[in-house]
């Protein structure tokens, strides 16, 4: 734990040192300003004493002191006022470095972390004022270490009065921490215990928010149901925390308790002390005052130690989050990456899938069974199947996010582990069924798969005109320009056969010698999916397709069709191949002859 808080202090220096030496200097600084007042506090008592009995007359000296005090207020407040602003400056300093820092991990983490609920829960609290949680043992430390100089003073002080005063004051230090260390780690558990039910709440708001899910929760009349369910869990988890809280907070009236009865003890030992040395009211009225900031000390001490040790745990969770592996043939080495044609280089003899078996991480099942294929340089392959015979899954393995748990994929002579990642995606492009709407231009939407070209507007009118985005286009306010979706001002929403388009530009827009395609066409008009489809052939002639697709009709136009059940691969080959076999291919083709008759 202190390892991972040593950490936090040398991630503070790197991003602002200046920090780090202000606040250690001035807080430290600020430690002695209540020694001070204290000091000018017993001076005025003695000066104003003497005034009134009559043994000095000089008011000027009272009137300095009372100024001074004045002065020290104002210090106090203007280094308060400055430190306020100056730690939320490093508090966004902080969110801003450690969001880039979590969005970096997140986006580098081998995929198949996302199939974890683990992971979410791990992202969930983390993403919840990392920044604040960072500089709070280090201020909580130099709090604690102001506090260490004022108890020296105050010790030192008390010592010339009575000894045992000291041990009445740091004695009440012991329960606190205790205490607070042991409920600092409850609140920990809770919090990390319940991330996933917390999880589960934002999910329903985000329901009720979202355009697209509040359609069915009205439809349905589900919002009773939902909104039961977060009741739930907010009330459970608000009941649940409260009731830590209360058990902790009837220790800490314990604990008050017991230091209001080591102050009352001290009040007794003080006036009998005063007697026997016979001093002054002054040194009456500094003795208590000390003795009480001495025990506001320690316990404050002690109730820091317990913050860092609670914040620690906060700290330990951000960087486990952050050491997790990163997919490794991700890893961008510039010196050793491909060059665009080098790594056009490994398609060049096509792909070669040989027994191929994946299973889901904490799936007990294969979703993939003994796959074996050759996909020629420049072929066309259609993937077909029934819903869940592992399609998609095929597709996610051969562009790289999931590893295969067994067999191998060669691409030329090359297996899929030793390729990078970055060198793999530079010649291969991919479109899935649930491809994502960016809330952009439609400019941008087709550029993002190239974004080398993405000013280069001739290219994405081309596109456009291929997939027919470019009809949609001239209904729009400002043509490629506009900005889709519901997310930024001045939107346009379109419809899913139009965002259909748009992904499958963004497939063609990147010049790749692989284009895969997963359902491109689903949302799409009978009419417009034909012409596309043709048109597609035609773009893809130099290059190798693989697409996925319900439709027969669409994938008869494809050199060969891989049929696929229950994770297996059934049938193999041509169109016409397949029709005299007649097997599942032509059953599948016979049922949905009909549409094209
Ligand atoms: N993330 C996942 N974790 C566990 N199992 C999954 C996951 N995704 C899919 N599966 C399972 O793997 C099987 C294959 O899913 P996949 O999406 O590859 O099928 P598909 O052939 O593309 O289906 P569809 O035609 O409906 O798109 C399904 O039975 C599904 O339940």
């Amino acid at each position: 734990m202190i390892l991972y808080l040593f950490r936090s202090f040398k991630m503070i220096y790197k991003i602002k040192k200046s920090w780090l030496f202000f606040t250690i200097f001035f807080r430290i600084a600020n430690g002695f300003i209540p020694l001070i007042e204290l000091w000018i506090l017993q001076i005025l008592i003695n000066k104003v004493t003497m005034y009134i009995t009559g043994n000095n007359d000089n008011l000027i000296i009272i009137v300095k002191l009372i100024v001074f005090q004045f002065f020290i207020i104002i210090v106090k407040s203007s280094l308060s006022n400055y430190f306020n602003v100056f730690d939320t400056k490093m508090e966004q300093m902080l969110d801003y470095y450690l969001g880039e820092i979590i969005m970096n991990k997140l986006i580098s983490v081998p995929y198949y972390y996302y199939e974890i609920p683990s992971f979410y829960n791990h992202q969930y609290r983390i993403l919840n004022n990392y920044g604040s949680r960072f500089l709070r043992p280090v201020k909580n430390l130099v709090e604690a270490v102001q506090n260490i100089i004022s108890i020296v003073s105050y010790i030192s002080f008390l010592y010339f009065i009575h000894w045992s005063l000291i041990f009445l004051g740091v004695v009440v230090a012991i329960p606190t921490l205790v205490i607070q260390y042991k409920y600092g780690n409850k609140k920990f558990a809770f919090h990390k215990d319940q991330s996933g039910k917390l999880r589960e709440a934002n999910y329903i708001i985000g329901l009720f928010g979202s355009k697209q899910s509040t359609k069915e929760i009205r439809l349905f009349k589900l919002r009773d149901k939902l909104l039961q369910r977060w009741k739930e869990i907010v009330l459970t988890n608000n009941k649940k925390y409260i009731r830590i809280l209360n058990k902790q907070n009837r220790l800490s009236v314990g604990i008050d308790a017991f230091s209001g009865l080591l102050y009352a003890l001290a009040l007794v030992l003080i006036v009998y002390v005063i007697k026997i040395k016979k001093l002054s009211v002054g040194n009456f009225v500094t003795t208590i005052q000390s003795l009480k900031e001495l025990q506001f000390s320690v316990n404050r001490i002690s109730f820091l130690v317990a913050l860092i040790l609670e914040s620690s745990l906060y700290i330990k969770d951000f960087f486990e989050f952050i050491d997790y592996e990163i997919d490794n043939k991700g890893t961008i080495n510039e010196k050793i990456q491909l060059s665009l044609d080098n790594s056009r280089s490994i398609f060049s003899k096509g792909i070669s899938v040989e027994n191929l078996y994946y299973k889901y991480p904490l799936s007990d099942t294969y979703t993939l069974n003994n796959i074996s294929f050759v996909i020629k340089p420049k072929e066309k392959v259609a993937i077909v199947g029934d819903n869940g015979s592992g399609k998609s899954t095929l597709i996610k393995i051969l562009v790289g996010l999931y590893q295969p748990t067994q067999g191998k994929i060669f691409f030329s002579e090359k297996e899929i582990r030793e390729i990078k990642d970055d060198d793999l995606r530079k010649n291969m492009t991919a479109i899935f069924q649930d491809f994502v709407k960016f809330a952009y231009s439609v400019k941008e939407n087709i550029a993002f798969s190239d974004l080398d070209n993405i000013t280069n507007e001739e290219k994405i009118k081309n596109v456009g005109l291929i997939s027919g985005v470019d009809k949609l286009v001239e209904k729009l306010p400002k043509g490629y320009d506009t900005n889709l979706g519901k997310i930024l001002p001045n939107s346009i929403d379109i419809s899913g056969g139009e965002w259909q388009k748009i992904a499958l530009s963004r497939a063609l827009f990147k010049n790749s010698n692989i284009i895969i395609l997963d359902e491109p066409t689903a949302s799409l008009d009978p009419k417009s999916e034909l012409s596309i489809f043709n048109q597609f052939m035609e773009i893809v002639k130099e290059k190798t397709a693989i697409f996925i697709s319900h439709r027969m009709a669409s994938a008869r136009m494809a050199d060969r069709i891989i049929v696929m059940k229950q994770g297996e691969i059934v049938e193999e080959g041509s169109h016409e191949y397949l029709m005299k076999k007649k097997g599942e291919y032509y059953n599948m083709y016979e049922s949905q002859a009909s549409w094209y008759q």
